[in-house]
């Protein structure tokens, strides 16, 4: 059965939008635990656009007594802003994606090219050192995973922002297959394969159903816009029940 990990990016983003404090980050992050999500996601961006330095150490003290089964998973660039956030933190999952410090979002993943490929070995092996799992954010394409292999870590993130944006053009049938063929190759390889990036309820179901061995799927945007609709927990219950299958 897949996970829920929800991303609280775009709480942080209403939040700073004023100085009151209001949405409450860690309040939402409460009622994420208590509505069965299995773990929290938060990107802490250079520019602190939405997820604050500060919030990753109130989430890190909140979280601690319902870890390491209910997970921290950070997401960012390996720049030593974010290598030294994670060594204090350790969270129980790290999530590495290539984006540049003014990145609109994270709209690729790691090519693991000779230009790329040393920056994350030694990221991985830091990661590793300190107990986090390390993920490398990735396109659906089986090709990376050789590479991912190369470079130690010990799981994917397949990004789905193309496979959405398929859905809703109605041609998702190629890259529905790569994601299927990238997460059985990675599974083959014993890497752990999670998915991210604009997934909702409606192109999640047939995801879960073409990557047998999915582990976890974060989600933040969609979610936080369908619970201005349903309310918070019961977003979180439909998006966990769907990944459950
Ligand atoms: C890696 C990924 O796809 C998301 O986790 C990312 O955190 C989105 O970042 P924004 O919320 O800043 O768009
Ligand atoms: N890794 C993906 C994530 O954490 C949330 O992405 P999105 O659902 O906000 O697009």
């Amino acid at each position: 059965m897949a996970k829920l990990s929800v991303n609280l990016n775009k709480i942080a983003l209403l939040r700073n939008s004023r100085h009151t404090g209001v949405p409450d980050v860690a309040h939402f992050a409460r009622l994420a635990h208590e509505a069965g999500a299995h773990g929290l996601t938060v990107h802490p961006r250079p520019d602190e656009r939405h997820i604050r330095r500060t919030d990753v150490f109130m989430l890190d003290r909140l979280m601690r007594p319902w870890r390491p089964e209910f997970e921290f998973n950070i997401e960012g660039y390996p720049d030593p802003r974010f290598m030294d956030l994670i060594a204090e933190v350790r969270p129980e999952q790290c999530t590495l994606v290539p984006d540049a410090p003014g990145a609109f979002t994270s709209d690729e993943g790691w090519k693991l090219g000779p230009d790329q490929m040393g920056l994350a070995r030694t990221a991985i092996q830091q990661l590793k050192a300190q107990g986090s799992r390390a993920i490398l954010f990735v396109d659906p394409n089986p090709d990376i995973v050789s590479r991912v292999i190369d470079a130690g870590a010990e799981g994917i993130e397949l990004y789905t922002g193309g496979y959405a944006q398929a859905v809703r053009e109605g041609r998702q049938a190629e890259l529905l297959a790569a994601c299927g063929e990238t997460c059985a190759k990675a599974r083959a390889a014993g890497l752990a394969v999670n998915v991210g990036h604009d997934l909702n309820l409606d192109n999640l179901p047939p995801l879960v159903a073409a990557m047998p061995g999915l582990a976890e799927a974060s989600i933040g945007h969609e979610l936080t816009a369908d619970a201005l609709v349903l309310g918070w927990a019961e977003a979180i219950r439909r998006y966990a029940a769907a990944l459950a299958g």
